[in-house]
C-alpha cells in the first residue's frame, strides 16, 4: 500500500518516446500465451522488454493465492541488476487478476515505473482464465499507470483447435465467457495451432472469429510465431488507430448477419456530416449508462460543427472512454465522414445508426 503513494518519475512529454509500451497478452487456457512470450523474448532484439505473468494455477489451488511474477528483463545489453532478487516478486491480494489484482498491478507497474531507463516495453501475460477489462482500466484510469504507460495493442492467442468448444461453452446467468471476450477485446489474434486443423476447420474458425470482432487483425500461427513488426510496437490500442479502420470494416454488414450465432459482434457505422456535439454528448452518455457492460469495445473519427478541422477520435473499454482531437485535423478536401466501431453482447445495428444520425447537426437548427 505504501509503494502506491510514492511517487513516480515525473512526466514531461506524452506519447512521445518517455512512456513504457505495454502488451497484454491473453488468451485461454493452453492457446500458446507463454509459447509467444518466450518466442517474443528470444527472437526480438531491439528492445529490452518486461514480462509480467500472472499465474492463477497450481499456487492459486495451493493457498488462494496467485502472484504476479517477473519473469526478468531480457534485454541486448546485460543489466547490472538482477531481477530474481526476492523483492521483485510481487504477491497478489486474492485471487485472480481479473478480480482483485489490480492494486498489486498498479504496484508492480508503479516501482517498474521507476526503473524505466531499465526497459522499453512491458510484456503482461494474463491467465487463460483472465478478463482483460481490468487491466485495460487500471492502465488507463490510475493517473500513475496512465502517465507512464501506454496499452500498445492487447494480444489474443486463439487455439484453432479448442476455441469454437469454449465459445460454445453456456456458462451460468451473468458469469462471462472468458473465451469469447478475450477475442472480443483484440487488437491482434494469433490463430495458433494451424498445424492440428484443417483449412475448412481454420476457415470456419477465421469467420467466427470476424463475427465476434472484426475490427481485429487475425494472423495465422504455429508456435505463435506471428512477424514482430505485427504484434510489437503496432499502436493498436491507441486513439490514433482508429483512425486507420480498415475501410472493408463497414461495407460487409450481410456477412456479420449470416453468422450471428454468439451474443457478442461488431458493428461499424459511418455517415457523412457533422455532428451535434451536445446531442452525442447525449446519446453517449445514454449509451453508456444502459450497455456499458455489454460494450467491450467502442471507437470512432467524428466530426462536430463548429469545431472547424479538428478531427476528433474516441476509444472506450465499456464505460472508461478516451476522447479528444486527433494528431491530424481534417484534410482540405476530406470528406468529413464520422465512423464508430462497437464490439459487444447484444448489439442492434439499426438502433445504434439511427442513435448516432440524429446527433447529425442541421443547418436549420441554426437557421432562427
Ligand atoms: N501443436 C501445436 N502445439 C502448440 C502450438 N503452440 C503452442 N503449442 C503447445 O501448446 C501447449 C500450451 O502452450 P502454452 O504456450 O503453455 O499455452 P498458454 O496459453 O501459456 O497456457 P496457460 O498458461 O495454461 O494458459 C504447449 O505444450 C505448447 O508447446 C502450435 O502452434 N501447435
Amino acid at each position: 500500500m505504501a509503494e502506491e503513494n510514492e511517487d513516480l518519475t515525473p512526466i514531461t512529454v506524452r506519447f512521445e518516446g518517455v512512456l513504457s509500451d505495454s502488451q497484454v497478452v491473453t488468451g485461454f487456457l493452453g492457446a500458446g500465451k507463454t509459447t509467444l512470450v518466450n518466442y517474443i523474448l528470444k527472437e526480438q532484439k531491439d528492445w529490452k522488454i518486461c514480462v509480467l505473468e500472472n499465474e492463477f494455477g497450481e499456487v492459486a489451488i495451493d493457498d488462494g493465492l496467485g502472484e504476479w511474477i517477473r519473469l526478468g528483463i531480457q534485454c541486448p545489453v546485460q543489466l547490472a541488476e538482477s531481477l530474481d532478487a526476492p523483492e521483485d516478486l510481487i504477491t497478489m491480494d486474492n485471487g485472480c487478476i481479473c478480480c482483485s489484482v489490480r492494486g498489486d498491478l498498479v504496484r508492480t507497474l508503479g516501482s517498474l515505473a521507476k526503473r524505466r531507463k531499465d526497459f522499453d516495453a512491458v510484456l503482461l501475460e494474463t491467465t487463460g482464465l483472465a478478463d482483460p477489462a481490468p487491466i485495460v482500466y487500471t492502465i488507463q484510469t490510475n493517473p500513475k499507470m496512465s502517465d507512464n504507460y501506454r496499452i500498445d495493442s492487447i494480444v489474443s492467442l486463439a487455439d484453432c483447435k479448442h476455441l469454437a468448444s469454449h465459445l460454445d461453452e453456456k456458462k451460468p446467468d451473468n458469469s462471462v465467457n472468458e473465451a469469447l471476450q478475450q477475442i472480443a477485446f483484440s487488437d491482434k489474434i494469433l490463430l495458433n495451432k494451424v498445424d492440428l486443423v484443417s483449412t475448412e476447420e481454420k476457415d470456419a474458425l477465421k469467420a467466427r472469429i470476424k463475427n465476434i470482432n472484426n475490427f481485429a487483425t487475425i494472423i495465422e500461427t504455429e508456435r505463435s510465431r506471428a512477424p514482430l513488426e505485427k504484434i510489437l510496437n503496432v499502436s493498436a490500442f491507441s486513439m490514433e488507430s482508429i483512425l486507420k479502420f480498415d475501410p472493408g470494416f463497414f461495407d460487409d454488414e450481410d456477412d456479420k448477419k449470416i453468422h450471428n450465432l454468439e451474443l457478442v459482434s461488431s458493428v461499424g457505422v459511418k455517415f457523412e456530416g457533422n455532428l451535434h456535439a451536445q446531442y452525442f454528448n447525449m446519446f453517449m452518455m445514454d449509451l453508456l449508462r444502459e450497455r456499458a457492460s455489454d460494450l467491450y469495445r467502442t471507437k470512432g473519427v467524428l466530426s462536430f460543427h463548429g469545431q472547424g478541422a479538428t478531427k476528433f477520435v474516441f476509444q472506450g473499454v465499456h464505460d472508461q472512454i478516451n476522447f479528444g482531437p486527433a494528431k491530424n485535423p481534417w484534410g482540405e478536401d476530406e470528406k468529413r465522414i464520422n465512423k464508430f466501431v462497437f464490439i459487444g453482447k447484444n448489439l442492434d445495428r439499426k438502433e445504434l445508426t439511427e442513435g448516432l444520425m440524429e446527433c447529425l447537426y442541421k443547418e436549420s437548427e441554426t437557421a432562427k
